[in-house]
């Protein structure tokens, strides 16, 4: 598999992002120098558990973290494509609107939240349609049932007059899809658009996801805590902890050898076939991530590490490169295997 990294030119490219929230107990830096890039055509999955980074860097990228409280204090968040460069850590709010929805869309894990209730959903892709694109009524209607038709959803002509209630949470999440897509976005960010969804519909929406990539060639970042998703839908890894980027590969290294003894632990607690049958507890990473307010001053990990030594304990070990396209933030990589 070609490495994403190498020779096309990304169209995201995230360096040492800083994205901190002030908390009457002191800042929080939920985001601690994060750096990657995304190739035209390519995802990467970003994996790490409930409260590690994931989201506030996703919301990073469009600034839609400020409107929680949050702050970029550090960084930059290039987008390349159409023949020009623009730091979205930098840029002023007219650029981000001109941007979000059009160059770059989001799909969240709760459709009902995003869709409005009162409105047909026709109505609001449409909406979507006519927001970025000059076209008449009737063309965006057409467009829209195209759009459902394109998202597999039956009978797009009759269900464009559907309301949102009228539909199944799968459906819903298409339809949002359907909105995501309404302008060919360049890049696509989906921050766990399948985790309310039962297994076969989430499967059917990542196969969707996938399709659509390869037609439009839109780079997507990939957000989920399920690394059976990320088998199915990711190019690279990224794997976060404590606000950190703790190791980043090919989908395919990251699960036959993975060098980070977090990556490792994640492997080991998801159901192996013909493995978690006969009763035998999975193992788990045991104890907590640290508060982001009393951080170690060592490696963020090793209070929960298996490998940790007294080095480990003394300063945070850089995210260094292993290999091409392999990089890892552990004095012990070596040691780690499976
Ligand atoms: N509005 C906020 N104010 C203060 N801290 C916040 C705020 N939003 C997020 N955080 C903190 O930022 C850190 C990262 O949260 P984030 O939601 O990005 O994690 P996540 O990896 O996406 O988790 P999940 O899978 O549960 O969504 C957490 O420690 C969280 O407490």
């Amino acid at each position: 598999m070609a490495m994403p990294s190498e020779g096309a030119e990304p169209l995201l490219s995230i360096r040492d992002l800083t994205t901190v929230f002030p908390t009457e107990r002191g800042t929080v830096r939920s985001v601690d120098g994060v750096s990657f890039d995304i190739v035209p055509g390519r995802t990467l999955g970003l994996v790490g558990e409930s409260g590690s980074g994931k989201s506030v860097t996703s919301l990073s990228i469009l600034r839609l973290i400020e409107r929680g409280g949050g702050r970029i204090a550090g960084g930059s968040i290039r987008l390349g494509g159409k023949g020009r460069a623009v730091d979205l850590a930098t840029a002023s709010e007219p650029e981000l609107r001109a941007i979000r929805g059009n160059d770059v869309a989001m799909v969240f894990q709760e459709p009902m939240t995003s869709l409005d209730p009162v409105w047909s959903v026709g109505r609001q892709i449409e909406e979507a349609v006519r927001l970025h694109q000059k076209v008449g009524r009737r063309e965006a209607r057409a467009r829209a049932v195209e759009l459902l038709r394109l998202v597999g959803i039956p009978a797009p002509e009759k269900r464009v007059d559907d309301y949102p209630h009228q539909l199944s949470g799968g459906m819903r999440q298409r339809v949002m899809i359907a909105i995501a897509l309404a302008c060919r976005p360049s890049l696509l960010i989906a921050d766990e658009p399948t985790t309310a969804l039962d297994v076969t519909i989430q499967a059917q929406i990542l196969d969707l996801i996938a399709r659509l990539q390869k037609e439009i060639g839109m780079a997507v970042l990939f957000i989920t805590h399920n690394l059976g998703v990320i088998a199915q839908i990711a190019d690279e890894v990224a794997v976060m902890y404590a606000g950190q980027i703790v190791e980043r590969a090919p989908v395919r290294a990251i699960f036959a050898d993975p060098r980070h003894p977090y990556t490792q632990g994640l492997l080991d607690s998801i159901p192996r076939q013909g493995h978690a049958a006969g009763g035998g507890r999975l193992p788990a990473i045991g104890g907590l991530p640290p508060s982001p307010l009393a951080l170690p001053p060592g490696c963020r990990f090793a209070p929960r590490c298996r490998f940790a030594i007294d080095a480990c304990l003394g300063a945070n070990p850089p995210l260094e490169t292993v290999a091409p396209g392999r990089a890892v933030r552990c004095l012990r990589w070596r040691e780690v295997g499976r």
